[in-house]
């Protein structure tokens, strides 16, 4: 894993678009994202420690999803269309990466919004992270065109509705809830 501020330049979704400036653990667990590495070999099972993680937080059932052409077949180009939308979920969004490689971009909250800033967290094989319920984000594949992942839940049926932004999802229970939680940060 590892997390910058995205440059915002107008350029292919898939490209890292570093701006150089990284972003800590701790001002990812600020903004309520955890992230664990749990070692995973090619084409291996989900290892006894995502096992362990997933106890201790609740999460009763998983699938597995491949995101590429060849895993989504017709729905490719609307799915990856959808994830780049900025979005949420009333749910917490857990993933496992499995294979391939990815970016989740997470949104720092601040006052206002043209202080707000996208911060891109690349992920790989190993990679186990959680984006809290609330938080705005999207995803995209990079230049590599495949990710496959385990979507851990807490309920029977998952849910991961998104809510794309808007006056009406600002105004949401649970993103006013996840605002209410995390204070602006300056730091890196
Ligand atoms: C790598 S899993 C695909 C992305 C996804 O499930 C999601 O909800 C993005 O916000
Ligand atoms: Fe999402």
């Amino acid at each position: 894993m590892r997390a910058y501020y995205y440059d915002d330049e107008p350029t292919d979704q898939r490209l890292p678009h570093d701006s150089g400036e990284p972003v800590s653990l701790d001002t990812l667990a600020h903004l309520g994202v955890l992230y664990w590495t749990i070692p995973v070999a090619e084409g291996e099972s989900i290892p006894e420690g995502v096992d362990a993680i997933a106890k201790q937080r609740g999460y009763k059932n998983r699938d597995v999803i491949n995101v590429s052409k060849e895993g989504l077949g017709d729905a490719y180009e609307s799915k990856i269309k959808g994830f780049f939308e900025e979005h949420m979920h009333e749910d917490e969004e857990i993933r496992y990466i499995l294979g391939g490689s990815g970016f989740f971009d997470v949104r720092k909250h601040a006052p206002a919004p043209n202080q707000e800033r996208w911060i891109r967290i690349f992920c790989a094989p190993g990679d186990l992270i959680v984006l809290p319920s609330g938080i705005y984000h999207r995803f995209t594949l990079d230049t590599n065109n495949k990710i496959k992942a385990a979507r851990l839940f807490q309920q029977d049926e998952p849910k991961w509705i998104p809510h794309n932004r808007g006056p009406a999802t600002d105004s949401n229970p649970y993103r006013a809830e996840y605002v209410a939680t995390i204070q602006p940060v300056s730091v890196a």
